[in-house]
């Protein structure tokens, strides 16, 4: 089975993810992994700490000269940040004394949206240091670096190629009709300053954003992810946590700040009645089967029905509002306004990215369940033998 971790705080040394149950043979390098990471740290509205902070990524274990090897791959992003923060964030005990400046100082302001309040209730700490170090969106670079081996691995075995994009900026979206995004326009996401398909849309979404910083405030959107090349039948619906779908929307909902998740035309399709809102089945001019549309976003009781994967998911606007929100000191139990020294204004664009990464891990274990096998070869004989055995009629 595929199954992954991560842990590290965000002013940490390090963060570290370890991947277990990849199969052999998967080609992947440091380089890819730091590409996938400077594609994370992009996005317009993104706050100044994504501008001097680097990511640094080691391979430490489960690679060998380009390919995974079976092991359990395990990932370092050192933090070039950490010399600033290692006395307040050491591992070891350290002399209070030397516990001085605005990095030591105890943050008692939780944020309202934020984990801070109710973190410090559960964890039993005084202030929100602790909360926030492993609550923070920095622990998605992990998930993004172990998304690159499961994007790796989801393309060399099955072909599958995965696209995010941003459909949404706080009341700015891309038309409805506007067409999706292919695996050939990652390029131009990737160089869009808020990863918007649709030009006019990113521009308007720009115009929002500065909008927005003036006014002291911060945004939310919607992202969604495309899959290309899904072969049918990866989940199940034969128990409620193997449906493909559930499954996506876990992970979805796992990344910090996301409150909502739709599959295919999700909350649209409440609205239609059936005889609009399904996917008829037809043969394409090739004799091929295929839906004549795909409202249902791929995916058809809980299984990849063999159509583009379609989902996408709500983030709120950030917590950390620079015109300071309401709190209670928790030393003095007085009213008082919300931590605030620095934050994003927006932070959907990668968002995006993070949501593909977490597409492709849950994609990849699927493909794993359906097909099995311990190396790249096994994988993708045992997926040629499945798809070969479909009878004609149903292909
Ligand atoms: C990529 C990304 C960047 C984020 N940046 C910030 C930020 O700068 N400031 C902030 O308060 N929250 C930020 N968040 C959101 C918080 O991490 C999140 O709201 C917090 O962990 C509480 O979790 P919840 O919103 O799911 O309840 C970010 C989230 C993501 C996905
Ligand atoms: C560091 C990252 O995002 C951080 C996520 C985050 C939060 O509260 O989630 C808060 C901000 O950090 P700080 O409060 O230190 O300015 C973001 O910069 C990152 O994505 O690499």
């Amino acid at each position: 089975m595929l199954r992954w971790l991560t842990a590290g705080e965000s002013h940490g040394p390090a963060l570290v993810a370890v991947i277990e149950g990849v199969p052999s043979g998967v080609e992947v390098t440091t380089s890819d992994l730091t590409a996938a990471l400077a594609r994370r740290r992009l996005g317009y509205g993104r706050g100044a700490r994504m501008k001097f902070e680097q990511d640094q990524v080691t391979l430490l274990g489960g690679v060998r000269h380009g390919r995974t090897q079976g092991g359990p791959v395990a990932v370092q992003i050192g933090n070039t940040e950490w010399p600033k923060w290692e006395r307040v964030m050491s591992a070891d005990p350290v002399d209070p004394e030397a516990l001085t400046g605005a990095r030591a100082a105890a943050l008692t302001r939780p944020r309202p949206g934020h984990a801070d309040l109710v973190g410090m209730t559960k964890y039993a700490f005084e202030e929100a240091r602790p909360v926030l170090e492993r609550a923070s969106a920095r622990e998605t670079a992990a998930r993004v670096a172990l998304g690159v081996v499961a994007a790796h691995l989801l393309e060399q075995i099955a072909g599958v190629r995965l696209v995010s994009h941003v459909v949404g900026i706080g009341p700015v979206a891309v038309p409805q009709d506007a067409p999706l995004p292919g695996p050939d326009d990652v390029a131009a996401l990737d160089a869009d300053p808020v990863r918007c398909a649709h030009p006019e849309t990113s521009a308007a979404m720009v115009a929002e954003i500065d909008d927005c910083q003036k006014a002291g405030d911060t945004l939310g959107g919607v992202v969604e992810v495309l899959a290309y090349g899904l072969p049918p039948g990866l989940g199940s619906y034969v128990q409620s946590d193997r449906r493909l779908d559930a499954r996506l929307a876990g992970v979805l909902m796992g990344i910090q700040a996301m409150k909502g998740v739709e599959v295919g035309d999700g909350f649209m399709t409440a609205r239609r009645r059936g005889s609009l809102a399904h996917d008829e089945i037809e043969r394409d001019p090739h004799g091929v089967i295929r839906r004549r549309t795909n409202r249902a976003g791929g995916l058809e009781g809980g299984m990849t029905n063999g159509e583009v994967l379609r989902v996408r998911a709500a983030m709120k606007p950030i917590s950390t509002v620079p015109r300071a929100l309401d709190t209670v000191d928790t030393t003095s139990g007085e009213a008082a306004k919300a931590i605030h020294q620095r934050s994003d204004v927006c932070a959907v664009p990668p968002a995006a990215v993070v949501a593909e990464a977490m597409v492709a891990l849950v994609l990849a274990q699927a493909l794993l369940e359906k097909v099995g096998g311990d190396s790249v070869q096994e994988c993708s004989r045992n997926l040629r033998g499945y798809l070969e055995s479909v009878p004609e009629t149903m292909r």
